[in-house]
């Protein structure tokens, strides 16, 4: 491996099920010592895409590579060179946290002082030492994300592949998350981390690519991605007239975008500057909607991801 050349390659991929386009050429790369944000929402393609990389399905067309090897023509070398830990966590019984480990260490072709140096690391790394004894069934969700991320590691691969592994863990649990995540990109390895929420990856992301209905809509960094988003911001207002009647003359701007209201109280994507947003309100005035109040928030993450899938999300 060279150092600049991308440990996680994927060109032109697509899957198709049936009438469902899952992915739709997509194309990005992740270096060594990377983590690669990759946001979207349910159903957008990201689960399939992984597991075409973890070689746990065939792409319909286009490729992907592990360490410069096609997970199509070289499936069992790419997978000793990469991690999977997939979105869901299989129940054992009576298993203790070294005993699952050791498993997998197994399973792995990882023998004597090998396995059991690599059980060590994994558990020291995880902070699953203490817990060695411990069964499964009994450790909280943050704990077995921990257990799941330490079968991922033991054979020390060189592409991680984590598909939303902070859902459902507290705060506490996500940072920790993050911390470990952050660690493995320290070690050389190349990470791809799925998330439907933006701002939980944004801190720890080199990069990140926004897919949605199987298409990337952007790649880059988050300041690279802020940049080429259009200015908008999220508005909410109070309204002393007739609600209905403004909303639907707000409906017919196209520069307003995502309404909600609750009686007279609404919030609103406005896309444009301070200026347009002073027309905004001008024009509302104009129009005799009594504005009681007007406020307009910085865009933040959250905003930025609703604005690149341009509402799309299904
Ligand atoms: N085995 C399958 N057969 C048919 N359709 C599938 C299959 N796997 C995924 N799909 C469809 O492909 C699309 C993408 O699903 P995928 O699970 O990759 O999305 P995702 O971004 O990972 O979403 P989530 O966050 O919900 O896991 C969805 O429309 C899904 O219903």
């Amino acid at each position: 491996m060279t150092a600049d050349r991308p440990l996680i390659e994927l060109r032109g991929l697509h899957r198709v099920f049936g009438d469902t386009h899952a992915v739709r050429g997509v194309s990005f790369e992740v270096g060594p010592g990377e983590v690669f944000g990759y946001i979207g929402p349910n159903g957008a393609g990201k689960t399939t895409s992984m597991r075409i990389l973890a070689t746990l399905d065939e792409p319909t067309a286009g490729d992907a590579y592990v360490d410069g090897l096609s997970v199509t023509e070289d499936p069992d070398r790419v997978r000793r060179r990469l991690g999977f830990m997939p979105d869901y966590y299989g129940a054992y019984r009576d298993v203790n946290v070294k005993e699952y480990l050791d498993f997998f260490a197994r399973s792995y072709g990882l023998r004597g002082d090998d396995r059991r140096r690599a059980l060590a690391y994994a558990m020291d790394f995880t902070g699953l030492d203490k817990l060695a004894y411990k069964p499964m069934d009994g450790l909280s969700k943050g704990m077995k994300q921990r257990l799941a991320l330490g079968r991922t590691m033991i054979h020390d691969p060189a592409v991680m592949v984590l598909d939303e592994p902070a859902a459902g863990l507290d705060p506490r649990a996500r940072i920790e998350l993050r911390e470990m995540i952050s660690r493995l990109a320290q070690l050389g390895k190349a990470v791809l981390i799925s998330s439907h929420i933006l701002t939980e990856l944004a801190a720890i992301c080199h990069k990140i690519g926004i897919l949605e209905q199987g298409q990337l809509l952007a790649v880059g960094s988050v300041e690279e991605i802020s940049r080429q988003a259009r200015p908008h911001s999220m508005i909410t207002l109070k309204i002393l007239s007739d609600p209905q009647a403004a909303e639907a003359w707000l409906r017919d701007r196209k520069d307003v975008e995502h309404i909600e209201q609750v009686e007279q109280r609404f919030t609103l994507r406005h896309a444009g500057d301070d200026a347009a947003r002073a027309d905004l309100l001008a024009a509302m005035v104009e129009y005799g909607i009594r504005v009681a109040e007007f406020r307009s928030q910085e865009t933040s993450l959250e905003d930025l991801f609703l604005h690149v899938t341009e509402g799309r999300v299904q």
